[in-house]
């Protein structure tokens, strides 16, 4: 069963329409990107998947989006964005707060460990998922904006990782990164997907073809074409994505 389901789903802004009846599956255990010229609805759709699109009171959302079936308008919405994570383009860690006090925030505003203990182990947990902690220990309590652009990206998955959700989604997350950044948060999410669903947006098509299983692309709203990633790379169905792939449609 798909993780993520989505079936009509619109959206629009005033009298817009961004997304204009999207049905797309989204595979458990294993990385889809979501590809398309700029201003084609990838952030939005991602904003959809953990209702981050209710934040924006010009939004109006129709259709159905299942998450393990279950549909995500009638789930609690603090469960949805816990279960369902979310790391944006440019690392956003609260600069003056602790490296540690980052990721652990969202565990004690949630409750989520019962002891000073478990929260501790928790955290330490999820730096080390987020292969940031060998270069930390030593510094937990040091601001988090000391660290260097790749290390705060790093971070902000650790404080992503630390609620052990199911999907992450991740809006351009090494667009602000240097290739040796890049190459290390691409390592990592081919780790991580071993235990989750992780949605992606790119602008870099060769980035899709290094890491994704999965690749949607979608254009002016619409999903064009969906299919595992060596499909839609070399035997592309539509000419818009064979554009798309080739550099000559942005
Ligand atoms: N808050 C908003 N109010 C009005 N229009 C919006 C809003 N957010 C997005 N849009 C519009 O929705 C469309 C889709 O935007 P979206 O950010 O989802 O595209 P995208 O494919 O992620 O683009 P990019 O690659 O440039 O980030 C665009 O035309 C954009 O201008």
């Amino acid at each position: 069963m798909s993780k993520i389901e989505t079936r009509g789903l619109r959206v629009s802004f005033g009298q817009t329409q961004v997304i204009v009846g999207v049905d797309l599956s989204i595979p458990d255990k294993s990385i889809t990107a979501l590809m398309g010229p700029s201003g084609s609805g990838k952030s939005t759709l991602l904003r959809v998947f953990n209702r981050l699109i209710e934040l924006y009171p010009e939004a109006k959302v129709s259709g159905e989006v299942y998450l393990d079936g279950r549909d995500i308008f009638k789930m609690d919405v603090v469960e949805l964005r816990r279960r369902v994570q979310m790391v944006f383009q440019i690392p956003n860690p609260i600069p003056n707060l602790s490296i540690f006090e980052n990721v652990a925030l969202g565990l004690k505003l949630n409750r989520l460990a019962k002891s000073k203990r478990e929260l501790q182990e928790r955290v330490r947990w999820a730096l080390e998922k987020a292969q940031l902690w060998d270069e930390v220990r030593d510094r937990l309590g040091a601001p988090a904006g000391k660290l260097s652009g790749g290390q705060q990206q790093r971070l902000c998955i650790a404080r992503a990782l630390a609620f052990q959700p199911e999907v992450l989604l991740a809006d351009e997350p090494t667009a602000n990164l240097d290739p040796e950044n890049t190459a290390k948060i691409e390592a990592l999410f081919l780790e991580l997907k071993k235990d989750m669903a992780i949605v992606m947006v790119t602008h870099f098509p060769q980035q899709a073809a290094r890491i994704s299983d999965y690749v949607a692309f979608l254009y002016k709203g619409q999903i064009v074409e969906w299919g595992a990633t060596r499909d839609i790379f070399t035997k592309p169905r539509h000419q818009l994505t064979e554009k798309y792939v080739t550099g000559r449609l942005y």
